[in-house]
């Protein structure tokens, strides 16, 4: 079985490791720091039975808007592509998209449209960073502390069935100011748990060079949702970071520290090897 954290060490081999071990791409445009980022997600993967039009066309934005939020980034303009099954669902899906770009400062801006067998939405974000405020997942250093804004697992539970986080689920809410106020106070790295704490963490820690030490009674849990489910279960859309203890609080934030970064590379949760598993696409065959 591979994921797509495998074929991702592919293209790594082929554009450089710089280029595939951040949530998005910065490029420098006179003295400008553009962010860019993409997504694809598709109906049988993405987009649970009973969400509308319009709510598939808001996740699809704000998955992106997270994104560029996580580099600290103001977000500016995102592009959709809608590979349609059926071409009436595109005015839902529009309409969700727009009003989620407008709710967090970016303007929907372009994007294509074609027929698909599956309904298949494709988001691209550009957004804007100082460099002072420029953060990736490269920053961690030892000593460090660890958190998560927002309360982790809280879509999972609607997935397995808990009614009451459906929203979370299907209208998620991307960190766009709380990205900004963490990277204006000077976070070491930062990135969005789109696919759950324990991968994320991993990234991070692949991406910095760096361990974890978190543990179970620290992770800031919303009524009826384990631990285990904020730990492995992705669509929550905080933002996992690093920092040295004198930053927090930031005002704006909500924030809780889940942890220490350590020097052993290892991702231990109360001792234990955290398992590396969350939300990941997988494919059968072997590469
Ligand atoms: N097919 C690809 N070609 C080039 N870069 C890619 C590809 N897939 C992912 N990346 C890049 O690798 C990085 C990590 O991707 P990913 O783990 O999907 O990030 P995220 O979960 O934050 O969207 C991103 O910067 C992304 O742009
Ligand atoms: C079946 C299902 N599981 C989980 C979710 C929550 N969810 C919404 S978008 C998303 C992440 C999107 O994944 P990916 O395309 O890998 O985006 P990235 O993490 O690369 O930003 C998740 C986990 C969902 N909507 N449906
Ligand atoms: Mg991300
Ligand atoms: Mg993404
Ligand atoms: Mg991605």
């Amino acid at each position: 079985m591979v994921d797509d954290r495998d074929l991702l060490k592919v293209v790594s081999g082929i554009i450089g490791e710089e280029r595939t071990s951040d949530d998005c791409c910065m490029i420098k445009v006179g003295d400008d720091n553009i962010i860019l980022s993409t997504d694809m997600l598709h109906e049988s993967t993405d987009f649970p039975r009973g969400m509308t039009d319009w709510q598939i066309g808001w996740m699809s934005a704000a998955v992106t808007l997270s994104d560029v939020a996580s580099c600290g980034a103001v977000p500016l303009a995102l592009l959709l592509a809608a590979g349609l099954d059926e071409p009436e669902r595109i005015s839902g899906i529009t309409a969700g998209a727009k009003d989620c770009c407008e709710r967090f400062g970016a303007e929907l801006a372009g994007g294509d449209i074609d027929f698909h067998s599956e309904l298949t939405i494709v988001t691209t974000g550009i957004g804007r960073v100082e460099d002072e405020y420029y953060k990736t997942r490269r920053g961690a250093k030892p000593g460090d502390i660890v958190c998560v804004t927002g309360t982790p697992g809280c879509a999972g539970a609607a997935l397995e069935g808990s009614e009451r986080y459906w929203k979370n689920l299907v209208e998620p809410l991307p960190a766009v100011r709380e990205g900004r106020l963490l990277a204006v106070a000077g976070v070491s790295s930062m990135m969005d748990v789109s696919d759950g704490i324990a991968l994320s963490l991993y990234d991070l820690s692949g991406s910095s060079c760096v361990g974890f030490e978190i543990s179970m009674d620290n992770l800031p849990l919303s009524p009826g949702v384990s631990p285990e489910m904020a730990l492995y279960s992705g669509g929550d859309f905080g933002l996992l970071f690093t920092c040295g203890r004198d930053i927090l609080p930031v005002t704006g934030v909500d924030c809780t520290v889940i942890g220490v970064v350590t020097d052993s590379g290892e991702v231990l949760c109360d001792g234990v090897l955290v398992e590396r598993r969350g939300y990941s696409h997988r494919w059968m065959e072997e590469i």
